[in-house]
């Protein structure tokens, strides 16, 4: 926020010990002694009026006090439910180190513990029950106007399967690195998780579980509860920014396709996992002095991530001059049954689209028909191995130790989340492959020190990618995410690789750069809306002024009463 904006006054209506329990606007201790005086605060606070430097030094003290990461994550979510402005004062201090606790890979033991660790309101549940006040809900919220929602139904929650209700860690999750990545304003973010039942029943069967106990609504009766919900998201905020998150596969799609004409929605998993992995891509192919054109990328799951990264990747050879015939060549997709071929059975649309010719197949097929993973390395040669599956060590030593055969920098990347479902180690691969593999994970790994080298492991999670696409999207008013929009994303993160670019360098922009980074993407993924037509008309230094406006910084602003 520019320096001018940030000295006015906030009007509030709140005073005592109320005024202290609105995360949003409470300051603790570092209440000044006017304000004290006019809301009513005397003798609520301890004698010292601290800064928030000061508050902050005190909240990392306690943190550091607690050994277990399950600790630590309860202990922050604390202090985002009674102060916001210092939890983002300490997030956007200490990035790297918090980052971890407060979204993956913690995140996921939170989501599987939301019930029993559950302590403040955040956010809104809607259950299937509630379906015909949506409406009302939606306004219980908040009044003020809602600019970025993040929305599960929990039912695949990273590789962790349902976690019915306890999903709701992820839209929070997500919305923290929105503020504290992209500079979004938490004050106009909603948390949202629908609660259609959970079919999982070691969670629901827990005497603790706070969600609706019984089997997930599903068919038309789920698309028709969703429906009213978009329909009743667009009658009170039509131009937010809505964010679909894990959401299972066999859903994910149809709504993607359903509402990206309807509102400026994206689905996360598809679209903002595939604008990263494109990202780590390109920047991996420029460090071997190759173009993206030069791959063959081997997929292993093809479900919405494999298939939204495989379909992205088309289109930016299509944006290079391929043909799509040309482009889909290059684009290897590996499921339980094997490589995907035109002739399977039971394949769903997206996948259907990105399935081998099944005769160029025929050479790779193993005695059962299939093509299994070890034939499609030893026939089709990929020099891109992406692991999109939830399943932890699926890629084998001698599948990698095959891939290196015959490339001479391989790039692997395990990107299943949390760190316990990774389809390898980056340093089981690198050790695999002496040493050449490029690697990035979707969690984060610790350095591998391999014969005298240390390889720095980026993590090619979406979280470098949402945060500047909303601050795109809001800055310039988006009415849509295109397409467009996901490449000029995909190609700043490239941009934006480290310069140094000798062996064990890290792929990607260090984590404590990624605010600089969020506004790069936002510059030109407004500009490509704007190009699009799907955005207001500006000129550069409009847009620049428009991003310096949206971004929030983590500050306290003076308070001034308004009567109740
Ligand atoms: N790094 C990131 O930013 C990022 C982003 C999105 C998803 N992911 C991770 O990717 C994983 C998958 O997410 P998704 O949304 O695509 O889920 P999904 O359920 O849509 O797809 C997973 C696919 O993997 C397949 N699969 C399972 N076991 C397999 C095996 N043994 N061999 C081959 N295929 C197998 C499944 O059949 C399914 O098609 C999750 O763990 C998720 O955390 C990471
Ligand atoms: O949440 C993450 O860490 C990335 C991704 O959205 C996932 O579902 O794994
Ligand atoms: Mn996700």
């Amino acid at each position: 926020m520019p320096e001018a904006e940030s000295k006015r006054p906030l009007y509030i209506p709140y005073a005592g010990p109320v005024l202290l329990e609105v995360p949003l606007l409470n300051k603790g201790s570092a209440f000044t002694e006017r304000e004290r005086r006019e809301f009513n605060l005397e003798g609520l606070l301890p004698h010292c009026i601290e800064t928030i430097e000061e508050q902050r030094d005190r909240v990392y003290h306690q943190f550091c006090e607690l050994t277990t990461r399950m600790d630590k994550h309860i202990y922050l979510r604390g202090i985002q439910d009674t102060n916001e402005t210092l939890y983002y004062s300490l997030l956007t201090h200490y990035l790297e180190e918090m980052l971890p606790l407060i979204y993956t890979p913690t995140v996921g033991e939170a989501c599987q513990k939301f019930s029993q660790i559950y302590r403040r309101k955040r956010g809104l549940f809607i259950s299937y029950d509630d379906r015909d006040k949506i409406d009302r809900i939606l306004r219980n919220a908040t009044k003020k106007k809602v600019n970025v929602i993040v929305v599960t139904d929990g039912e695949r929650i990273l590789g962790l399967g349902d976690q019915g209700i306890g999903g709701m860690g992820i839209p929070i999750g997500k919305l923290a690195i929105y503020s504290a990545c992209g500079g979004i304003s938490p004050a106009n973010t909603l948390p949202i998780t629908l609660d259609v039942g959970c079919d999982n029943p070691d969670l629901v069967n827990q005497t603790m579980y706070m969600g609706k106990r019984s089997p997930r609504i599903r068919g038309e009766a789920y698309f028709e509860f969703v429906d009213k919900f978009i329909k009743a998201v667009k009658d009170l905020w039509p131009d937010v920014l809505l964010q679909f998150e894990d959401f299972a596969q066999p859903n994910a799609m149809p709504l993607l396709k359903r509402y990206k004409d309807e509102l400026c929605c994206f689905n996360d998993d598809i679209q903002g996992t595939a604008a990263v992995a494109a990202g780590t891509l390109l920047a991996a192919c420029d460090r071997k002095g190759e173009t993206l054109a030069d791959q063959r990328v081997c997929f292993v799951g093809s479900g919405s991530a494999g298939c939204g990264i495989a379909s992205h990747l088309v289109a930016h050879l299509r944006a290079q001059g391929l043909s799509e015939a040309e482009a889909k060549s290059r684009m290897f997709m590996v499921d339980r049954d094997g490589l995907l071929t035109t002739d399977m059975k039971g394949l769903l649309d997206f996948q259907q689209e990105l399935a081998q010719d099944e005769k160029l197949a025929d050479p790779w097929r193993d005695a059962d028909g299939k093509v299994s993973l070890e034939s499609l390395i030893k026939g089709a040669k990929p020099t891109v191995l992406i692991g999109v599956s939830g399943q932890f060590g699926l890629f084998k030593e001698s599948q990698i130790r095959a891939m290196a055969k015959q490339v001479e920098r391989p790039i692997i990347l395990p990107l299943s989340n949390p760190t316990s479902l990774a389809e390898a180690t980056p340093e089981d691969v690198i050790t695999w492959t002496d040493g050449a593999a490029i690697v990035a994970t979707g969690s984060p790994f610790d350095p591998v020190s391999y014969k005298g080298t240390t390889h720095q492991i980026s993590q090619c999670n979406n979280s470098y990618i949402f945060p500047g696409i909303g601050l795109g999207v809001l800055a310039c008013r988006a009415t849509r995410v295109t397409e467009g929009m996901l490449i000029a994303a995909s190609r700043t993160l490239a941009d934006s690789a480290p310069h140094q670019r000798g062996t064990g360098q890290p792929l990607l922009p260090a984590l404590n750069e990624i605010r600089d980074l969020s506004r790069l993407i936002a510059r030109r993924v407004a500009r490509q809306a704007m190009e699009e037509g799907v955005a207001l008309d500006m000129t550069e230094l409009a847009l620049e002024r428009s991003i310096d406006r949206v971004f929030w910084e983590p500050q306290y602003r003076r308070y001034q009463r308004t009567s109740l």
